[in-house]
């Protein structure tokens, strides 16, 4: 980097840190009445001249330092607002105030759908740097942490300890960064889209929990805060929530929000404690399957103020007190929750609408008694904190272990627990920032946090978008109407074809069909306004008729199967007593004392009446006599007792066959009309000449060849007098 102002910033990061399922969404029918969201104007910059949900976010400014480089994959990058190289792993170093390049994150690929964790370590204190204290964290990069355990310091003779992270935030990393890298934005984006997410803050007394969520101590005070860059996650997360907000303008919002902490047990609301500080209960539902708090206030924010005035009142209100380790101690665990309802108009005047909500959870610190030398109240409030965050830290463990998958988790052991059931393990997104401190005398208690980190790393959940069941009913309700009328349409056009193309009066199908009532068709802007039970039986109605169209069409197409297979049937049948009719005649053929009579084709169309086409010796001529097919009795025979013909002679069987008639018919026809050409006379004299010996062979070729063809019209005519169209071997005029 040339420029001494010029920060230096390189960043590898995985883009995905929180995986959105598709399709999680739900549509309301109507716009309710809520009070929108009013998005006020971002508060006064900074003193850089911007603010952190400002457009220039993208190109990652830090309020202190200027302009700083991406060249990884950085969660900014993943939206597109930073170069990126693409690599999974890595850095962001930049440069201090000295000149000197420092390294601030590091971070390593993330698992989807795992908790999110990432470690944030605070810089030593001033009395830590008064007492000489060492810095016993390091980071080898990747989102790793070591805790080095040097012999002859207070964690004895203790071996190094790697841990690994998503992301590691060194002691340098503004609270900006931590916004930036830690995937906070998805989780504000995701909360934004409808899911339930959780951003909590863990670790030992001191460690700079509050710090990273709501900013450094006497941060709000009496007077209105103006921008500052000590302010923590929260306000940070507000102001972007209130960018992503601004830029959908199209989509209505309602914010509210809530603010309670878990004081000894008891649960407070901080947005209206009253002077008894009266605990509220928390309660199962069964219809959210989840704990609540009964009788929580909750406040409507209209305006990126009463959002930052919850803030506020929850952190003046919240219980903390002064111990040996920490002059501004949280004594209690808060949760502050922003409850982000969404509706965006879709096509047909439907309304998509989604239910998200974030939670921001400051966890007291766990305490060794000893060190932070508690008594009396502070040590009772220690003994609670403790007791719960271990109950938390058993729901984790269970949670974390995939041989214990299935296993009771002990959630009903305390009231933090219950409340953080469902950002654990339930549908929602959660980030967990491990908080510790860099100090020597710290070790153990943050070898225990880094420890509590790694197994929160190992917990899978499953983020979805919960809807309203009543819209999601009508909403489904909606779809299966549509569906149903447009198949509906469908199988009775299908019906109307039918009946119009084959279906005959008096047709057993047609008959047997029911009579299907069909019900009003409801446009798409009528159905809009329909509410459910109207809906429902608009559904019954179609599918009724959906049933009956159903059953009618099934029969067409059983019935047409079945004629297929008829068809088949014939059409094999017909090939046999065509191949058996082959044999007979080459039966025929080989006998020598068979003779046949010849049709030859050319002979019957020629003129030429002195042209011989039939042949026969004087002695056949005899036997003849006795036969007027000149067939001879035992062929005669022969064929009878192979059932083919009917008794009557190969050449001259009876049909009792319709068609015969009215092949018969036509041929009476057209000899009729030969008769009066005068050709049949031909044939008859042609009929009686002896055949010329040399034309003899081909002409018997030519006749058997015939005789085939006219046997196979003779059994296609047949098949197709019985089977409709199924067989058209010939065409009837050959015949
Ligand atoms: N990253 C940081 N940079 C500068 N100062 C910090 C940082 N983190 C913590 N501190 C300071 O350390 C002190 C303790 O921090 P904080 O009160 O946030 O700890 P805590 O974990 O919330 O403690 P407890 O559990 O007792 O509430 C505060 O004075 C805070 O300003």
């Amino acid at each position: 980097m040339s420029s001494p102002d010029l920060q230096k910033r390189m960043v590898t990061r995985p883009d995905n840190l929180y995986k959105t399922p598709p399709g999680s969404r739900g549509v309301s029918p109507s716009r309710k009445t809520n009070k929108s969201v009013k998005s006020s104007p971002a508060p006064s910059p900074n003193r850089t001249g911007r603010s952190p949900a400002s457009p220039d976010r993208g190109r990652n400014v830090t309020p202190e330092r200027g302009r700083v480089k991406s060249r990884g994959n950085s969660p900014a990058s993943s939206r597109g607002l930073t170069k990126s190289r693409g690599s999974e792993c890595g850095s962001i170093e930049r440069l201090d105030i000295d000149n000197n390049l420092q390294r601030i994150i590091t971070s390593y690929n993330q698992t989807e759908d795992n908790i999110n964790v990432v470690v944030r370590v605070r810089p030593l204190g001033d009395k830590e740097t008064r007492n000489g204290e060492s810095n016993v964290i390091q980071f080898p990069g990747n989102g790793q942490v070591l805790v080095d355990g040097k012999p002859g310091g207070p964690s004895g003779d203790r071996k190094p300890k790697l841990f690994s992270y998503n992301v590691a935030f060194e002691p340098a990393a503004t609270q900006e960064d931590v916004l930036q890298y830690s995937g906070m934005t998805r989780l504000i984006e995701m909360a934004v889209e409808g899911f339930r997410c959780t951003c909590f803050c863990y670790g030992q007394t001191g460690s700079g929990k509050t710090h990273t969520l709501t900013g450094p101590p006497g941060l709000f005070g009496l007077k209105k805060t103006p921008y500052s860059d000590k302010h923590g996650l929260v306000f940070r997360s507000f102001l972007y929530m209130f960018k992503l907000i601004q830029d959908k303008p199209d989509v209505h919002f309602v914010l509210k929000a809530s603010f309670l902490e878990i004081y000894n047990e008891k649960v407070i609301d901080l947005l209206n404690p009253g002077s008894a500080r009266k605990p509220l209960a928390v309660r199962w539902s069964k219809k959210a399957r989840g704990f609540f708090v009964e009788n929580l206030f909750t406040v409507d924010c209209e305006e990126l103020d009463d959002l930052i005035a919850v803030l506020e009142e929850g952190v003046r209100n919240r219980s903390v007190g002064k111990h040996n380790m920490n002059d501004y101690s949280s004594r209690s665990h808060t949760i502050l929750s922003v409850h982000i309802t969404s509706e965006t108009p879709a096509e047909n005047g439907v309304f998509l609408s989604r239910s998200g909500k974030i939670n921001f959870v400051d966890l007291a610190g766990s305490e060794m008694t000893k060190k932070t030398q508690s008594e009396g109240k502070t040590l009772e409030e220690a003994n609670n904190i403790n007791k719960s965050l271990m109950v938390l830290g058993y729901c984790i463990s269970s949670l974390s272990d995939s041989k214990r998958k299935g296993s009771h988790i002990p959630y009903r052991d305390s009231k933090l627990t219950k409340l953080l059931a469902d950002s654990l393990a339930g549908n929602g997104a959660t980030l967990m920032i491990a908080c510790i401190s860099p100090a020597k005398s710290n070790v153990s208690e943050t070898v225990n946090t880094l420890r509590y980190a790694a197994r929160a790393k190992k917990i899978r959940t499953k983020p979805i978008v919960l809807m309203d069941p009543r819209e999601a009913l009508i909403l489904n309700l909606k779809r299966e109407v549509t569906v149903l009328q447009s198949e509906n349409d469908h199988l009775r056009s299908a019906l109307n074809v039918y009946s119009a193309s084959s279906a005959a009066p008096g047709d057993a199908l047609t008959e047997k069909r029911p009579l299907v009532t069909t019900p009003p068709h409801v446009d798409l802007e009528e159905l809009a306004k329909l509410e459910g039970p109207q809906l429902a039986e608009l559904v019954r109605l179609y599918m009724k008729e959906n049933e009956a169209l159903r059953l009618d069409n099934g029969e067409l197409y059983s019935s047409r199967e079945m004629l297929q297979r008829d068809h088949e049937i014939v059409c094999r049948e017909n090939e046999r007593l065509l191949k058996k009719l082959e044999e007979v005649n080459s039966i025929c053929c080989r006998s020598p004392m068979i003779q046949r009579p010849a049709f030859s084709a050319d002979a019957l169309n020629s003129s030429d009446t002195s042209t011989n086409i039939w042949t026969s010796t004087e002695s056949e001529k005899e036997q003849g006599k006795n036969s007027s097919n000149n067939v001879p009795d035992y062929i005669e025979k022969e064929l009878t007792k192979r059932q083919i013909g009917n008794g009557t002679g190969i050449f001259g069987h009876k049909r009792h066959n319709s068609w015969d008639e009215r092949s018969n018919d036509s041929k009476n026809d057209r000899i009729k009309s030969s008769e009066s050409e005068g050709k049949i006379d031909r044939k008859k004299n042609s009929l009686q000449k002896p055949l010329k010996p040399n034309g003899g062979n081909r002409r018997f070729s030519v006749a058997q060849k015939n005789l085939s063809e006219a046997a196979k019209k003779d059994f296609a005519s047949k098949n197709s007098e019985l089977f409709g169209s199924a067989i058209s071997l010939t065409d009837d005029e050959d015949l």
